[in-house]
């Protein structure tokens, strides 16, 4: 299974998938968190903050997550992946892909700020430290109409969240289990 995560910075994608890992690991159930800021330093430091790099950045995170899908391990990437068609894309190239969107109000992320991202992208035009393309505020996140599970950490504290997701996964994997066991029967 691979849970897509979706949502503007400061959202709680990180925040929540590290809980969720946590808790399901108590279950020995295996979770691997591909997460955009890692990556970037890696597999994806050639790529920035176009929307075309946004989009190789989300497809190089898919192909990692379907391969250790394969293998029964349950992945989440934590990246913003703004854009509709190439989270509609990892839908229909992989199997059992969910997508979950972290949804925030804008106020509240400003407040939070806790990278001072929302602070530079609020300067002045003409200010040096000025960030141009940050998602949300001067470059565009295209929330998702349909997600599969849409959690508002405005309204919902992180361990209602983190069971909440946590919840969801477990329903699914019992709902591949029985579709297994159904063709297996065949
Ligand atoms: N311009 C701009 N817009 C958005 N984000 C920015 C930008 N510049 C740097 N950062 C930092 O990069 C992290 C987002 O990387 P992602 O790989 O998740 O982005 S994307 O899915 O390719 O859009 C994001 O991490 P999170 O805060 O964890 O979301 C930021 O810390
Ligand atoms: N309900 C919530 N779910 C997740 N994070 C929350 C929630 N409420 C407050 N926060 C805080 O918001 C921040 C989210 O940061 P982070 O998880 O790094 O976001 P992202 O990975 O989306 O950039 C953390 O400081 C976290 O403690």
């Amino acid at each position: 299974m691979i849970i897509q995560l979706c949502g503007l910075s400061g959202a709680g994608k990180t925040t929540i998938a590290r809980s969720v890992q946590r808790k399901a690991a108590a279950s020995r159930l295996p979770i691997e968190i591909i997460d955009g800021d890692a990556y970037r330093e890696s597999l994806c430091r050639d790529l920035g903050f176009s929307k075309e790099d946004r989009c190789e950045n989300i497809r190089r995170l898919g192909f990692v997550a379907s391969r250790l899908s394969d293998h029964g391990v349950i992945c989440i990437i934590s990246a913003i992946n703004p854009y509709e068609t190439v989270r509609r894309e990892l839908k229909m190239k992989y199997a059992h892909v969910k997508t979950v969107h972290i949804d925030c109000s804008l106020d509240e992320l400003i407040t939070r700020d806790t990278k001072g991202l929302y602070k530079r992208a609020l300067l002045s035009d003409n200010h040096p430290d000025k960030l141009n393309n940050l998602t949300g505020v001067n470059d565009p996140f295209e929330a998702p109409s349909h997600p599969d599970l849409h959690l508002r950490t405005d309204e919902h504290s992180i361990t209602a969240c983190t069971n909440t997701l946590y919840q969801f996964i477990l329903q699914n994997i019992k709902h591949q289990e029985a579709k297994y066991s159904r063709a297996a029967s065949i």
